[in-house]
């Protein structure tokens, strides 16, 4: 019972203690891997960013040089209306072999002066943008369209769109990366991310990376980079994390979320600058990073119920494993019990629960050959019941068994400590005793004798008697002849009378 608990106990707290671990190595793996992914976002962030600005100088040059007179390019002299579009465009082409093909398609609203030297020049620039803005939408698939928008209602935008999927249309004025840009909203003329919206090319939900244009302190245009949502997701479900990734911006508006993406929804995740580590909130722990200061933040929330579930389903080997060992040692020691008691059977007399003869010399063959090599004391009392024969013809077998069991009880009372007892067979006991001299096993064997003589069997009344034959050796014999001469010894005393203790001598 006391080892069941015990057993349980272990499972337990092995089990708990398990459980434990799991939960902060889970917390520890999660918080690397949203490293990895915060890692992965600035890195990508910084080279967008950089790669935006550096498009933002090459437009402001390619601007003053054409201005100069020093930029020309003469496809612009192919400019034409399209009248179902409304809108001036340049011909299509589609192979870059030819000297006139761009990467990008040019749109110009209709109502605009096509021949004003200033659109020219700033077309000029904006067309010569063209191999730089490639390299982010072509092979490196880094964004998914890259574009300048100028206030002079023009678009010049890669990759390449037909004509009839896409023009300049003044709804562009009304997008988060003209709005968020335009000198009202941006005086310091920063760059932006802009809010998670609805690609008007179809594309999907992106957001968009912007500067705006300024030559000498005129607000030109904006010149933009759009990363989809699909590229944002794939980061945020990079590695192995228990919980949930989102971008969220600084109104808490969802940028990104590992799963399905919408817009403009409010997120219940909130930035906290404090949980640069692990954050205990209520039902979650929280892991949060600022991506672009004051604009865009990575927030991990992992709820505790999940966090839960998840050491759970780590542990569970390990709770599985000690249940299993449990069960096992449990069996191990049924089955160990189960021996220990089968020998003990095999050894025990099933009536007196007396050793029986073979217990006895298992017993007592090594404590006899250490006692004969010491040359110490060795005696043994063989005891016989007397006229037993008598008691069971006159009693029965049953009464019979009685009297070897009372004697059997007597034995144990009175023998000394050191003393061990067997039913020897039939009727016959043996008690062996260590260190015992001549006098000493004498004393013991007519105490043990008159016991059992006054001893009464109270239902029938019946009295018994018992003659002891003593042999005593100090090393010089074997045990067997030790046990001849103890029956000789008990032959002698039923041959005077029983009731009596012999202890042999050579004379007997
Ligand atoms: N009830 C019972 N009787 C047993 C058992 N084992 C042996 N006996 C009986 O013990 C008796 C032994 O009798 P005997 O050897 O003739 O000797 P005795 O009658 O004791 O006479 P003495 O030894 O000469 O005094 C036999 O009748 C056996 O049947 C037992 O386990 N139970």
């Amino acid at each position: 019972m006391i080892g069941t608990l015990i057993a349980i106990g272990i499972v337990l707290f092995a089990g708990a203690a398990s459980y434990h671990y799991e939960k902060e190595r889970i917390k520890q793996i999660t918080k690397e891997t949203l490293l990895f992914r915060i890692d992965s976002f600035e890195q990508y962030l910084h080279l967008m960013s950089a790669s935006n600005i550096a498009m933002r100088n090459a437009m402001r040059s390619h601007y003053q040089l054409a201005r100069q007179g020093d930029l020309t390019n003469h496809i612009l002299d192919s400019l034409a209306f399209f009248e179902q579009y409304q809108v001036y465009s340049l011909p299509e082409v589609y192979n870059p072999a030819d000297p006139n093909y761009l990467n990008g398609t040019l749109t110009i609203a209709g109502e605009v002066d096509i021949n004003s030297p200033n659109l020219r020049h700033e077309l000029t620039a904006a067309i010569s943008l063209n191999e730089q803005l490639a390299v982010y939408v072509g092979e490196a698939k880094l964004a998914l369209w890259t574009y300048y928008i100028s206030k002079q209602k023009f678009v010049y935008i890669l990759p390449k769109l037909p004509l009839n999927q896409y023009q300049f249309s003044e709804s562009l004025y009304l997008k988060p990366f003209w709005q968020q840009l335009e000198p009202q909203s941006n005086p310091e003329g920063r760059q932006m991310i802009t809010d998670l919206y609805e690609d008007s090319a179809g594309q999907g939900l992106m957001v968009t990376i912007a500067s705006p244009v300024y030559y000498r302190g005129d607000f030109l245009g904006v010149i933009c980079v759009d990363v989809g949502i699909d590229y944002l997701q794939s980061v945020l479900r990079i590695g192995e994390a228990v919980g949930e990734s989102v971008l969220i911006d600084e109104n808490g508006l969802l940028v990104a979320t590992a799963g399905e993406p919408s817009e403009g929804k409010k997120s219940n995740i909130v930035y906290l600058p404090t949980a640069q580590q692990w954050l205990e909130l209520d039902s979650s722990w929280v892991y949060a990073e600022e991506i672009k200061p004051g604009e865009l933040y990575f927030v991990h929330s992992l709820a505790k119920t999940e966090l839960m579930l998840a050491a759970i389903r780590k542990s569970l080997t390990v709770w599985l494993l000690l249940l299993l060992g449990c069960v096992l040692s449990y069996l191990a020691y049924s089955q160990y019990c189960a021996s220990v008691k089968h020998r003990q059977l095999m050894l025990i007399d099933p009536l007196t629960k007396l050793y029986n003869r073979r217990g006895l010399e298992i017993l007592v063959t090594p404590i006899y050959a250490h006692l004969a090599r010491t040359q110490q004391y060795a005696a043994i009392l063989l005891i016989d019941i007397d006229k037993f024969k008598q008691v069971n013809d006159t009693y029965g077998h049953g009464i019979g068994d009685e009297v070897l069991k009372s004697t059997a009880k007597i034995l144990n009372r009175t023998n000394r400590k050191s003393a061990i007892c067997a039913r020897w067979g039939g009727e016959e006991f043996m008690v062996f005793l260590q260190a015992a001299t001549p006098n000493g096993a004498m004393l013991v064997a007519e105490r043990i004798r008159q016991q059992v003589e006054n001893n009464t069997l109270s239902a029938q009344n019946l009295n018994i008697t018992i003659s002891v034959g003593i042999a005593v050796t100090q090393g010089e014999m074997t045990f067997e002849m030790l046990v001849e001469q103890a029956d000789s010894a008990l032959y002698q005393a039923k041959q005077n009378g029983r009731n009596q203790s012999v202890l042999f001598t050579q004379h007997i």
